[in-house]
């Protein structure tokens, strides 16, 4: 049986760093949101073993491909002697903050589940996704959520009101590591209002929605990288209602309630950045996640 499965990137529309734990990671407070940028995973049963392809030269094709890690964990665990060829058509910018790689091993945990008869539950294959990565149990559900520890504690949330979401993505990568290390906590005085963003959703407020976001590692970042400052300022001039940085970035997205602005965001941004996508958030991903 030959399975193609839809991995969409997210986004932060909150982020807040609690304090640091002690095995090094930090607690967190997230509201998450998956958006129709995605990659596709097709999975195809072989003889034995786990062969990795994909259209990008950007990600890794090896052990240390998330996606890969993936089909490693379930055969581990399960036995399974049967192999596995894994294709990635890669449509996330690579190291961006948008949880590509995540996305493409939750999507690969979701395939194997259906391929194998695994009988896993959503639960069970957001517990066993967080051995990859921090993000991988949510991007396991999608939709959104509010994220707690690694990210691994998640509340549903209602989908946010319809919108635009414009991404932008700086030509450089960034590693979340590093930007974890450089987060001085004492530095960090103001904090996102969680409780003004899950009203904002609760009430499908995009006006609030907007105001309400917020990023503790944006900072970070933008010291850094100049650049990202640059362009999430001409996302606002360009007209968009909400800007922040995703994740440890570098992207930057704008949120925009009107087509029109979101055509003129999105070609005033195409001057001077390559990567540039206008795309729509995403309900759950519990149907039609499979293709
Ligand atoms: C910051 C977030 C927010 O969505 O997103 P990205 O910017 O990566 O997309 C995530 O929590 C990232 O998740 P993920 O990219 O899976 O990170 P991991 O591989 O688990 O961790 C990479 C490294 O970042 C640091 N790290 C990560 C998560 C966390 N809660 N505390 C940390 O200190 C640790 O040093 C860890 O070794
Ligand atoms: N399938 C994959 N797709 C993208 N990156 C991957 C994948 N597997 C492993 N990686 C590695 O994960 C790191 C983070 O990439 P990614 O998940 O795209 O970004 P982020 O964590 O910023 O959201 C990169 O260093 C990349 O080499």
């Amino acid at each position: 049986m030959d399975i193609s499965v839809k991995a969409p990137a997210k986004i932060n529309l909150t982020l807040d760093v609690l304090h640091k734990r002690p095995d090094g990671y930090h607690d967190l407070e997230m509201v998450m949101t998956t958006v129709d940028l995605a990659d596709r995973i097709d999975l195809t049963e072989t003889t034995g073993g786990i062969r990795l392809q994909s259209t990008s030269g950007f990600v890794p094709f090896d052990d240390r491909n998330l996606a890969y890690r993936a089909a490693v964990l379930v055969k581990e665990r399960f036995g399974i002697t049967k192999g596995i060829h894994i294709l990635i058509h890669k449509r996330i910018p690579v190291a961006a903050g948008l949880a590509g790689g995540s996305a493409d091993a939750a999507a690969t945990l979701r395939g194997l589940n259906t391929m194998w008869n695994l009988g896993l539950s959503m639960e069970e294959l957001a517990e066993l996704g967080l051995a990859l990565g921090s993000d991988v149990p949510f991007c396991v559900r999608g939709g959104t959520a509010i994220a707690r520890g690694r990210g691994e504690q998640l509340t549903p949330l209602p989908t946010p009101p319809p919108c635009w979401v414009v991404l932008a993505k700086p030509p450089h990568g960034v590693s979340t590591a590093e930007v974890f290390q450089a987060l001085k906590m004492e530095k960090v005085t103001s904090h996102p209002n969680l409780e003004g963003m899950l009203h904002a959703l609760e009430n499908q407020d995009f006006n609030q929605m907007c105001d309400q976001l917020g990023n503790v590692l944006e900072n970070v970042t933008l010291e850094a990288y100049p650049k990202v400052r640059f362009l999430k300022e001409r996302m606002a001039t360009f007209g968009a209602n909400g800007v922040l940085m995703s994740g440890s970035g570098p992207t930057v997205f704008g949120l925009v309630n009107k087509e029109s602005v979101a055509r003129r965001v999105v070609n005033g941004l195409r001057g001077f950045c390559r990567q540039v996508y206008a795309v729509r958030m995403l309900g759950g991903l519990e149907e039609g996640s499979i293709e």
